[in-house]
């Protein structure tokens, strides 16, 4: 019998954190030890022995949710957005300085989201254009989706990987922004809609065909086997993996 794993869930009150509870309750070989709102103290956590931090929270507090647990001694999963390079820099740094501890960013715990950015940058190679639209529930703080930004910046890898350039656009004029967000040379197209949860497309075009790869999130169980691997796996991964993929074998 392996040890039990002691969870700490941030924003466990929320959309994403109240799912991530019950998923953790639910899980044999896991005991959630701490269930944190905004108003709590991050001492509740490393408090309570908690090994793994899951954090689920907002952009503007999870950079700080994260240095707290890495100096305290436990590993964190974590799938708030807004992680840009300069945020990932400064944890790769901090995590040189703790050698032995393992930090997940996953801008999406959906195997099939997951799967979808893939076959995206594969596909994108052999076409000569490619957009990223990403559809989500109004609630939702931040724009383009944490999901689509990734998802360009893997197209765009991809795509450079094999000397292919960005989309061509003969655009002149777009003073509304109607094109959407550049992500690494990539179009992505924010979409906010009543009864949508997280839903992403990438329209792929050449001469005379188009390919079309979609992937729904019609509900938040979607994202547990993921968040539930993330738990399992971060402790035997020191150091930063960005991407879920990263605790998959997908070749
Ligand atoms: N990686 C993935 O697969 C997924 C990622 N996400 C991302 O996860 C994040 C959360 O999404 P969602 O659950 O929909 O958002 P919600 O707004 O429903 O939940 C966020 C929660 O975080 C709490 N919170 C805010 N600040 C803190 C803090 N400093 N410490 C602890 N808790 C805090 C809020 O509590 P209060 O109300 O008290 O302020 C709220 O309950 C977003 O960044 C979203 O994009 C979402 C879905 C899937
Ligand atoms: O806020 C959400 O809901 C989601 N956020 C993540 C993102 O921004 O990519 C993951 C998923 O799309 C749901």
């Amino acid at each position: 019998m392996t040890d039990v794993i002691k969870v700490a869930v941030l924003g466990a009150s929320g959309r994403m954190g109240s799912e991530a509870v019950k998923a953790v309750e639910s899980a044999e070989d896991m005991e959630l030890v701490a269930a944190l709102g905004s108003g709590d103290s991050l001492d509740r956590t490393d408090g309570a022995g908690a090994d793994v931090v899951v954090d689920l929270t907002v952009p503007a507090a999870s950079e700080e949710n994260v240095r707290y647990a890495v100096e305290h001694g436990m590993h964190a999963v974590v799938g708030t957005t807004g992680w840009d390079e300069a945020k990932l820099d400064r944890l790769r740094g901090l995590l040189e300085e703790h050698p032995g501890t393992g930090v997940l960013i996953a801008p999406n715990f959906a195997i099939g989201a997951v799967l979808t950015g893939k076959f995206a940058a594969t596909a994108s190679k052999y076409f000569e254009s490619v957009e990223v639209v990403e559809l989500h529930h109004p609630n939702k703080l931040d724009a383009p989706s944490g999901t689509a930004a990734h998802t360009a910046r893997e197209i765009a890898e991809a795509r450079r990987s094999v000397g292919r350039g960005p989309s061509p656009d003969a655009t002149e004029s777009d003073p509304q922004g109607a094109r959407g967000a550049v992500v690494d040379d990539v179009h992505v197209h924010a979409v906010r809609l009543r009864g949508l949860v997280a839903h992403e497309e990438i329209l792929l075009g050449d001469e005379g065909q188009q390919l079309s790869i979609r992937h729904d999130s019609f509900d938040r169980v979607s994202f547990m086997p993921g968040v539930l691997l993330g738990i399992r796996t971060v402790g035997q991964r020191p150091g930063l993996t960005h991407g879920l993929d990263g605790y998959l074998d997908l070749d």
